[in-house]
């Protein structure tokens, strides 16, 4: 388990947490949203015990050698070295095991190849990504920071890379803290949200009933949806291939009902959610 209770931290810059509060259970994963500059990697620097905070504490109880392992902004890799070498040398100064089958067990389980054996300035974003979580995995950490995990990779890399954290979290029973300021990334995997902003954290909630409580505006998919009489009585913005349309969940079966009156078949009809709505209008 992992807390974080009332961190607050001020640079010359100004604040930049404000008494921010979080829990982490084992096994679980957690979203931290937020725009840039809402104080994300300050609180996992805080939490990796890297910065100290000006009041509040960080508690880990644990009974693994590593309390926590995680990257914050880009993995520091050696690039002229192998992947291999890498995790060798860091299990070195981690005093984590550095023998051949504990090295290629990492690799494995973080999804890299054993046939690599080049430099990893030759590796993708995504296989740097899987090799800063190979060292963070180094001595069974108790728990996982993860910032901005996803930030450059491609779709095919971020579903595979919200894979292995999901198997992670499940089989390893690690708590899992990750950044982003992407929605639609985050809500995949995360089974907790908070938000963060200018370092408060302004909502949170289990991630399913977060998005649903807050969800206000919906793409909807369908030819001539322009000439639409029924979308007049809505707010409305007409994109290239859908219109977003602002109204209440409740209301939809009868949007698409009317449409339908009116001749106009509706191919998809999807919910969208901002960061900004998360932030603008917290839960109650
Ligand atoms: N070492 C520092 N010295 C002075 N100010 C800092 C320092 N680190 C962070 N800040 C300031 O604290 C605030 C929060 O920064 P932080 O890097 O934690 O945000 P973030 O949410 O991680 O942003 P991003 O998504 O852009 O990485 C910002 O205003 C930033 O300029």
């Amino acid at each position: 388990m992992l807390t974080g209770s009332n961190l607050s931290k001020t640079y010359p810059s100004g604040k930049a947490l404000d008494n921010v509060t979080i829990h982490i259970a084992p096994g679980q994963i957690c979203g931290l949203l937020g725009r840039n500059g809402a104080g994300k990697s300050t609180l996992f620097k805080i939490l990796c015990g890297l910065v100290k905070p000006d009041t509040g504490e960080v508690i880990i109880n644990s009974q693994r050698p590593k309390p926590i392992g995680g990257i914050i902004e880009r993995p520091g890799l050696y690039n002229y070295l192998n992947a291999f070498d890498n995790l060798k040398i860091f299990a070195g100064i981690q005093g984590a095991p550095a023998d051949a089958a504990s090295i290629n067990q990492v690799l494995v389980k973080v999804g890299l190849p054993l046939t690599r054996k080049d430099p990893v300035r030759n590796f993708s974003l995504g296989m740097k990504q899987r090799l800063g979580i190979a060292i963070a995995l180094l001595n069974n950490p108790e728990c996982l920071v993860l910032d901005e995990p996803f930030s450059g990779l491609d779709p095919i890399g971020v579903t595979s890379l919200v894979q292995l954290i999901v198997n992670l979290a499940a089989k390893e029973n690690i708590a899992i803290l990750l950044s982003s300021h992407l929605m639609s990334e985050i809500s995949k995997c995360c089974h907790f949200l908070y938000v963060i902003d200018q370092g408060r954290i302004v909502n949170s909630g289990i991630t399913n009933q977060l998005i649903s409580r807050h969800i206000r505006t919906f793409s909807i998919t369908a030819n001539q949806l322009a000439t639409a009489k029924t979308l007049q009585n809505y707010e409305v913005k007409y994109g290239i291939n859908d219109a977003k349309v602002t109204c209440d969940a409740k209301d939809i079966p009868a949007l698409l009902q009317n449409l339908l009156n009116e001749g106009i078949k509706v191919t998809a009809c999807t919910p969208e959610l901002t960061l900004e709505e998360l932030i603008k209008t917290p839960a109650v």
